[in-house]
């Protein structure tokens, strides 16, 4: 099958055959000028699909240049047959396809040779002298946007493009051109083929234009904001709201406190812009990751938890600390509220009065409860492994060389498991036993739990379904000891040694 940038121009059960490579050497030509890549086609199923299964994967694209009129190869695609049979590289000049020569024809032209041909092909090439040996070291990165080829219409050819989402890992192979580099999704086999990205400088600007987003939808605001508006019945503002209400305190930055304030059940949950993830995830579309296994020597990674309120959170790491409390420990946090029976000061909390919370941390209304970083620090340099459950907007706080934190997303289940599964459990706000879980509630949980997944999923590196409490545990406790004890992806500025 062959196409072209405007769509595919063959029936797609048109193969190519290919036994022969004819490569000509004539005389020393100057590879034409690099142009903006005016045509290309991916040559797919090059070679005979009977003798070789390799052939399903494409081959190159060819570009024409404007002024001389020549055709030529613009890229080899890394895996695909061209490359492997070493005989194509970008740059080089194609003179005849079975004898009839190409230049100055239309790349349709020219792919219209080639679909009418049969058996044998001959490629009449002139290498390009300037042949870069393509020994490009890998580079590995997450993918902190979402991608898809079909709906750019600036890929010089979108079926050689490749789609992918937040979270994403990639090996790029090729970055020889600025715009659009070569890469192949992780986990993959060592056979397959590479496919067309766009750099990080294009994917930057066609963020400016802001293109590729979803579709927009209005920001919702899954942290509470001061300026809230309660008002709003739309379901996405209800399913926020379920995550304020019912449920246990919510994270908010506070300089280096992450803080938590109680709401008594009232949604202060609106519409806000100036906490999008995506406003982040602006500067860097790719992120550089490299793998790190912890040196023992080291304080473990902290361990974040993370999930829509109620999902069960708190369950999961409390069962944690209780199965092994010599390994994992919870920091601290602080409090402004008082002292109840059967509390101990340093315990349960660090007790410090209103004033003195306001006075260090700033203004705010109701009861609040903040976990340091001191705190968490504490728990690390004493070999435990610390465990905090935050919320999703805090994870960026707290994703520092230091911390190297290891990020759980605590998923929901369906709404069936919801029912099945929580049938005696009980809401719980402020560690007071609210009420039970309504039908209501579990379909919300649901909608938050995926609104959560779909915005924040590039920070994720595990996903634990907590459907059986149980398994849950289990799970969650074997993927926090792969965490500390096996070589993991971290962002490579966690692990260079200059910072
Ligand atoms: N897998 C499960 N099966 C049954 N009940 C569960 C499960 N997971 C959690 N629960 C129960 O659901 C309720 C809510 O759980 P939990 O308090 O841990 O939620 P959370 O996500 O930590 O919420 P918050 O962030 O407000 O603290 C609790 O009563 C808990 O025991």
């Amino acid at each position: 099958r062959l196409y072209s940038d405007s769509g595919c121009v063959s029936p797609s059960t048109n193969t190519v055959k290919v036994k022969t490579f004819c490569l000509f050497f004539c005389h020393f030509i100057r590879p034409p000028r690099k142009t903006d890549e005016l045509f290309s086609f991916v040559l797919h199923s090059l070679g005979s699909l009977q003798t070789n299964p390799l052939l399903y994967c494409d081959g190159a694209t060819i570009k024409r240049n404007e002024e001389t009129g020549d055709i030529y190869i613009a890229r080899v695609i890394h895996g695909g047959l061209a490359d492997r049979s070493g005989l194509l590289h970008p740059g080089d000049l194609l003179v005849e396809v079975n004898g009839n020569p190409v230049g100055g024809l239309e790349p349709e032209q020219v792919i219209q040779i080639l679909i009418n041909s049969r058996g044998t092909i001959l490629f009449k090439v002139i290498p390009n002298p300037a042949q870069s040996s393509s020994s490009q070291k890998p580079v590995y990165m997450r993918a902190m946007v979402d991608y898809s080829p079909l709906q750019d219409s600036s890929i010089p050819c979108p079926d050689a493009g490749m789609w992918f989402s937040r979270g994403d890992l990639l090996e790029v192979v090729d970055q020889s051109d600025g715009h659009w580099w070569q890469a192949k999704k992780l986990p993959c086999s060592a056979a397959s083929c590479a496919g067309l990205i766009p750099s990080a400088s294009m994917l930057k600007s066609k963020q400016r234009e802001q293109w590729w987003c979803q579709p927009l939808q209005g920001h919702v605001c899954i942290r509470p904001c001061k300026h809230s508006s309660s008002s709003s019945s739309s379901s996405s503002l209800r399913a926020s709201a379920m995550t304020l209400i019912g449920c246990g305190p919510v994270l908010f930055e506070f300089g280096s406190m992450l803080c938590t304030e109680s709401f008594n059940g009232s949604v202060l949950s609106v519409s806000c812009t100036s906490c999008s993830p995506l406003s982040g995830a602006l500067a860097t579309p790719y992120e550089e990751v490299a793998l790190y296994q912890r040196p023992p020597q080291e304080n473990h990674r902290l361990i974040i938890l993370v999930g829509a309120t109620g999902v069960g959170v708190n369950e999961l790491r409390k069962r944690l600390i209780k199965l092994n409390p010599s390994t994992f420990q919870s920091p601290v946090p602080h409090t402004s509220r008082p002292i109840r029976a059967g509390e101990q000061p340093g315990r349960e909390y660090h007790f410090i009065t209103k004033e003195l919370f306001e006075y260090m941390y700033g203004e705010s209304k109701g009861q609040l409860y903040g976990t340091s970083t001191d705190a968490i620090d504490e728990v690390l340099k004493r070999g435990r492994m610390c465990i905090v459950d935050v919320e999703p907007h805090s994870i960026q706080t707290l994703r520092t060389k230091k911390l190297k934190p290891y990020v759980i997303f605590i998923k929901a289940p369906s709404v069936e498991r919801l029912r099945q599964t929580r049938r005696d459990a009980r809401i719980i706000t402020n560690y007071t036993v609210n009420r039970a879980f309504s039908e209501e509630d579990f379909v919300e949980l649901e909608e938050t739990s995926r609104v959560i997944e779909a915005r924040y999923r590039q920070f994720f590196d595990s996903v634990v379904v907590n459907d059986d409490l149980q398994d849950a545990c289990m799970q969650l406790s074997s993927i926090i000891h792969q965490a500390q004890h096996e070589p993991q992806w971290i962002p490579v500025s966690w692990s260079r040694t200059d910072e």
